[in-house]
């Protein structure tokens, strides 16, 4: 008896020393899940060939190895809450303090930005947000994105390692490589580039008005649905040359690869903040729609490698093709290029009809300033007018400002940061709190939580009007902020006044529409628990336009 307790001893004492050894290592979830599994057979072999106890040898290596857990799950949790952790000074939930995987859950459900305002409101301006994880809901965060020495946090990395790690959005493996793949890229996102894929926004767009005509049932139209898979044809043409089988809007997405792609999203956006766990889950079928998302992307990056028809216009691929990155390592950047510009950009124009159509003065208001510009609605839309229009920028701001609440944490460098006033230590990943400062009456004021397009006029909102564009962060701030910024103000605007020079939007009887935008679940994908299923009737004196799929 005596012996099996002193082993059972050792084998906590030996939990407690591998804490300290590994507790600020970043040890890949799936190596060390192997390691145990090694260690756990190699400990049975040794207790069978050496062990005269009657015990069988299998209870034996269970009853250590979980000493052995136990005791590192105990001294770890006891560290995270101890005032000894660098990170014990702010305040926070415990269990977000105790484990990533409350955040990481809190996150899957797409309810994070809603949780993290409550926190905020709970604990002021500082709050722990796992145990290494710190957000801060004050304007000075800004300075985390303007250090050139913040990195990206782990909670980037891709779980793949046997991807190429200089992939736009992930975590890179260097600066430079980032900084050599983004100007690859920029090719497109200048104003050149962008003139060579508007004709192609212009024809997806009277696709898209088609489909919002033929797709009519019972008197209304899944408005979000269509937009979305507007988008994904823009992508398609942008990335690819048109060169995929998607054609969503003509045929509809019945093998539901939008539904995969949103869910990758989601499971890197919340699984990604256990970076172990997502190692572990990547071998697992739990991960298969992530897989799918990159085998499809790679089928359709070969299709467009081997084009033999010439475009008539420079797409994404042609830049890729031309800056020398190797096929094998673009895989991953045709997945980065199709999530992150059709998901976000149809998920904003989705709001702005919404919020549209619930304040009929601001629809009214945006349509007086585009028929001044545009007296037919069917006509060329310039887009040097439309970048210059005051109330047509104010909406989508607007719109972006309620919904787009990003979690962009960046790894503390060498040394620590001071932020607001606190010291920061090195390691720590820390975030601003976007959702709090977007709708901050320190930022944005009066009516922080109301829609109000004319805020981003000055003085619009009268002559107490507040609005620090600078904490703006939907699309990202720093080095890694969105490359597609600019193709996504060129979608929206177009496709936005496209909408609102042709049709009337009106809500059918019955809908929830306060409960529309708190139904929002946000993972870095948007899901909407209700659709915007929406009355869509053509404007008084349109009779004919170009519709069809030609
Ligand atoms: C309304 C539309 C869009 C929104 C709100 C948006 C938002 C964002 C945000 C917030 C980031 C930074 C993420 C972070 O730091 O964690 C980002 C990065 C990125 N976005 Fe967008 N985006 C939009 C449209 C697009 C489009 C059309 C593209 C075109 C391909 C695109 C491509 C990218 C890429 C490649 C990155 C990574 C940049 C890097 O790592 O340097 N986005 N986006």
């Amino acid at each position: 008896m005596a012996s099996v307790n002193s082993d059972l001893f050792a084998a906590g004492c030996v939990g407690v020393a591998s804490w300290t050894v590994f507790r600020s290592s970043k040890i890949r979830g799936d190596y060390a899940l192997l390691f145990y599994t090694a260690a756990g057979a190699l400990l049975y072999t040794l207790i069978r060939l050496t062990s005269e106890s009657p015990e069988p040898p299998f209870t034996t290596t269970v009853k250590l190895g979980s000493a052995y857990a136990l005791s590192l799950l105990l001294t770890t949790v006891a560290y995270r809450v101890s005032p000894f952790h660098p990170l014990a000074k702010f305040p926070g939930p415990v269990l977000c303090k105790v484990t990533g995987l409350y955040l990481a859950y809190i996150s899957f459900t797409g309810k994070r930005h809603s949780f993290l305002d409550r926190q905020h409101a709970r604990y002021g301006r500082f709050v722990r947000a796992g145990p290494n994880i710190i957000t801060v809901n004050s304007p000075s965060a800004l300075t985390i994105y303007d250090n050139p020495n913040t990195t990206k946090s782990e909670l980037y990395r891709i779980a793949d390692r046997d991807l190429v790690h200089s992939a736009l959005f992930f975590k890179p493996d260097t600066k430079r490589n980032h900084r050599d793949r983004r100007r690859i890229w920029h090719g497109l996102f200048t104003t050149a580039g962008l003139k060579e894929v508007l004709p192609s926004i212009e024809r997806r767009t009277w696709q898209l008005l088609y489909a919002l005509e033929q797709r009519q049932q019972n008197g209304v139209v899944d408005v979000g649905a269509t937009l979305g898979h507007w988008a994904f044809d823009v992508m398609g043409d942008v990335v690819f040359g048109g060169m995929t089988d998607f054609e969503f809007l003509k045929k509809g997405d019945s093998n539901g690869i939008m539904r995969s792609n949103k869910l990758a999203t989601t499971i890197m956006d919340s699984v990604g903040l256990s970076p172990w766990l997502l190692d572990i889950l990547w071998h697992l079928p739990a991960t298969k729609t992530m897989h799918a998302s990159r085998d499809l992307a790679t089928s359709m990056m070969r299709t467009r490698m081997k084009a033999e028809r010439a475009l008539d216009y420079r797409d994404l691929s042609s830049y890729w093709m031309e800056g020398g990155i190797p096929e094998n390592q673009l895989e991953l950047d045709a997945v980065v290029a199709m999530t992150a510009g059709s998901d976000t950009t149809a998920s904003n124009l989705t709001f702005c009809v919404y919020f549209l159509t619930a304040h009929p003065e601001c629809a009214r208001q945006l349509r007086q300033e585009l028929d001044k510009e545009f007296p037919n609605p069917a006509g060329m839309l310039d887009m040097d007018i439309l970048q210059a229009l005051p109330y047509l920028n104010g909406v989508i701001h607007e719109s972006l400002r309620l919904t787009t609440p990003y979690f962009m944490p960046r790894e503390v460098p060498v040394g620590g940061m001071v932020v607001d006033g606190h010291f920061i230590p090195h390691g720590t990943d820390i975030t601003i709190a976007t959702n709090s400062q977007h709708m901050s009456e320190e930022n944005f004021y009066p009516d922080p939580l109301t829609f109000r397009p004319a805020r981003w006029i000055p003085g619009g909102l009268g002559p107490e009007t507040k609005t620090n564009k600078n904490v703006l962060c939907s699309f990202g701030l720093g080095e890694y902020a969105c490359i597609g910024k600019m193709l996504a103000y060129q979608e929206m605007r177009h496709t936005l006044s496209r909408l609102v020079l042709m049709y009337d939007f009106a809500f059918p009887e019955g809908f929830d529409v306060a409960g529309f935008p708190q139904g929002m679940q946000y993972t870095r994908s948007t899901y909407f628990e209700i659709p915007l299923l929406l009355k869509v009737t053509r404007r008084p004196g349109i009779t004919g336009f170009k519709t069809a799929f030609e």
